[in-house]
């Protein structure tokens, strides 16, 4: 029985009437967001079918192998954003500089910036697992008049004025806050609309589910491998759960819904772990403490931040607020 729930769309008009002096551009912006989940999940749903399986046959600027649902995805949002002419400007994984919107006069008097991950989990795409979507929307602070510049993409985690993902798993959802909580909308593909499945999600203070690639055990820092040693400990609750699905969006999801840490550390191998701090460490940051839980980089609040490049990447512990703190707490004491 479908539950007699409202729709997102209904739920940003209501959102919008709750602030007198909102111009609606934010309720459109999620609106072009909604659009482009749609035409990206019609194309996940039926990837085997058609040609959208593989390697795209390019190199983005972080190195890797560009897979051709990268592309799509992050064609379909720039797409969806432009037309709704109140985005001046975009930066994704998947452009090495940021986008500025056809900047005309008109253009140029749009003030909000967005910055995606058109497609997280690259690596489980090919394999039917669970993907998804992270964007991040922030004001510009340049002049209104004038071209999108760098620094409005360079804003602190805690400047955003909303952030969420889309999860195409075995249901389709977008999960995101404008600064309220947040809430879950689960896409009905019979009717094409997205219902409002989850009001209000909260992660839960503790949990029992670490996530993190134990491959790279040996490379990590000691507070980082104590704690893995700490979760993996006959002791209490634990052992916890080991889950990794490696998606970041799918692997929060489950963590935010039981209660978990998700962890990638830096390492010897990867200085500044592999996360990018503007377009996957802050949104899942925002989201995170939205609901209730924690975000660092082993030492400080991610959503504090100063941001310094577009791509920077960041080491990143994310989840249940307490076992953050513990974790926090080896990485102080276990140098
Ligand atoms: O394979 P690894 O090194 O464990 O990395 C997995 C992590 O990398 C990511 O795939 C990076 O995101 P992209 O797929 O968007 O590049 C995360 O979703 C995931 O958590
Ligand atoms: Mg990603
Ligand atoms: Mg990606």
């Amino acid at each position: 029985m479908i539950k007699n729930t409202r729709t997102l769309g209904e739920f940003i008009i209501k959102n919008q009437l709750a602030f007198p002096f909102s111009t609606g551009e934010l309720s459109s912006l999620i609106n072009g967001i909604r659009l482009a989940a749609k035409v990206v999940n019609h194309e996940v749903n039926k990837a085997g079918l058609v040609d959208i399986l593989g390697a795209y046959g390019e190199t983005n600027i972080q190195g890797e192998k560009q897979q051709k649902l990268d592309v799509f995805a992050n064609e379909k949002f720039i797409q969806a954003l432009d037309n709704r002419e109140i985005v001046c400007g975009i930066a994704s994984e998947e452009e090495e500089d940021f986008v500025i919107l056809n900047s005309d006069d008109k253009k140029n008097q749009n003030k909000y910036v967005v910055l995606i991950d058109p497609l997280d989990g690259s690596s489980n795409i090919d394999v039917n697992v669970s993907v998804g979507t992270i964007f991040s929307i922030y004001r510009r602070i340049s002049p209104l008049g004038s071209p999108v510049q760098l620094k409005d993409f360079l804003q602190p985690g805690k400047d955003q004025v909303a952030a969420g993902y889309i999860i195409y798993g075995t249901s389709t959802m977008i999960v995101y806050s404008t600064g309220d909580g947040v809430n879950g909308f689960t896409l009905n593909p019979a009717i094409g609309s997205f219902y409002l499945s989850h009001p209000n999600m909260k992660f839960p203070e503790d949990g029992s589910i670490y996530s993190v690639n134990e491959g790279n055990y040996v490379h990590f820092p000691n507070g980082v491998k104590q704690y893995i040693k700490y979760c993996q400990k006959e002791e209490g609750n634990r052992p916890y759960s080991s889950r990794y699905i490696g998606s970041l969006v799918s692997d929060f999801h489950r963590n935010m819904i039981k209660g978990g840490i998700y962890m990638y550390p830096n390492s010897e191998i990867a200085n500044d772990g592999k996360l990018r701090l503007l377009y996957e460490c802050n949104p899942m940051a925002y989201i995170a403490e939205q609901a209730g839980g924690k975000a660092s980089d082993g030492q400080s609040r991610i959503l504090d931040i100063k941001p310094t490049e577009l791509h920077q990447r960041v080491p990143f512990f994310c989840g249940s607020k307490n076992m953050v703190k513990k974790l926090e707490e080896y990485i102080t004491t276990c140098q």
